[in-house]
């Protein structure tokens, strides 16, 4: 839901190549682009489209070849410099050395919250670790390191979450409950999200507006915005509107598809 008191995401004729010894490979084409203050947006198209470059780009961990990002006066460095952006990607960046507790309790140390052992608790039991506090990453499945990941990218309140597939490792239920709990969570924080997705359902669930991507170099191919009610529970899911938006995302990946190259469930 957009929220007045965020800035807004300004990209503004942003493009990114990699050099290789093929020579320059596009990863996205040029683009224009607003994303709301406190709105989500999901990204979907197929594998390989440039989704995960584009936000790399939004996080400043690429820089990109032309155009350039501001977050209102700010650009994403500054972000970053201020603790205000997270990052949550599928291959979970613990600290290795710090236990699950630990490696929560710091997203909120490095954002200068002040220490609040029922704050990183309630995130814990949250993402379903109630129980594994004191446990070191090495001592745990990839979907549980995957949820301690998201419970300290949101341990630090930022004020701009990016997340990169950060359900794909997870097991239905837990992916479920996620879904179910996060956007009340965000919510309440009033963050600005980015969030990369396989699944049209899971992204039509959480966002406010989702952009369809082209096959790489990634273009807007479609930009489908999600009126449907919050809290989406049950009956939002269950309804017809729930499905015409699913299948109006779904179309969208489709027509920009060589036949065969879908990738989205
Ligand atoms: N650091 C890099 N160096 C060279 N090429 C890269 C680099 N990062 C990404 N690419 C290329 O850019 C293109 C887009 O990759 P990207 O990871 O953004 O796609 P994606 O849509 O997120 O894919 P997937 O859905 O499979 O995760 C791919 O062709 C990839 O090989």
């Amino acid at each position: 839901m957009p929220d007045a008191q965020r800035p807004d995401i300004r990209l503004t004729g942003v493009s990114k190549s990699f050099g290789g010894p093929a020579g320059e490979i596009p990863a996205v084409a040029p683009l224009d682009l607003r994303l709301a203050g406190g709105s989500m947006t999901a990204l979907v198209g197929p594998s390989g489209c440039g989704k995960s470059t584009l936000l790399r780009l939004i996080a400043g961990l690429e820089r990109p070849s032309t155009g350039e990002i501001r977050i209102g006066e700010e650009t994403p460095d500054d972000l970053r410099k201020r603790a205000a952006l997270s990052v949550a990607f599928q291959d979970a960046a613990l600290l290795p050395w710090r236990t699950v507790a630990g490696n929560v309790a710091l997203g909120r140390s490095l954002a200068r919250r002040p220490r609040d052992a029922g704050a990183v608790s309630e995130l814990i039991e949250l993402v379903g670790l109630s129980g594994f506090e004191g446990r070191r990453p090495a001592e745990l499945s990839g979907g549980m390191r995957q949820r301690a990941a998201i419970a300290r990218a949101m341990a630090s309140a930022p004020e701009l979450l990016l997340l990169d597939e950060p359900f794909g490792a997870l097991d239905e239920l837990t992916r479920d409950r996620l879904n179910a709990e996060l956007p009340a969570l965000w919510e309440a924080h009033g963050a600005t999200s980015v969030l990369v997705t396989h699944s049209v359902a899971e992204a039509v669930r959480l966002a406010d507006r989702i952009l369809v991507l082209s096959p790489r170099p990634a273009r807007i191919a479609a930009d489908i915005a999600v009126d449907l009610p919050r809290p989406r529970d049950g009956v939002v899911l269950a309804s017809e509107a729930f499905r015409e938006t699913c299948g109006q995302v779904s179309a969208a990946l489709r027509d920009g598809q060589p036949p065969g190259r879908l990738a989205a469930q």
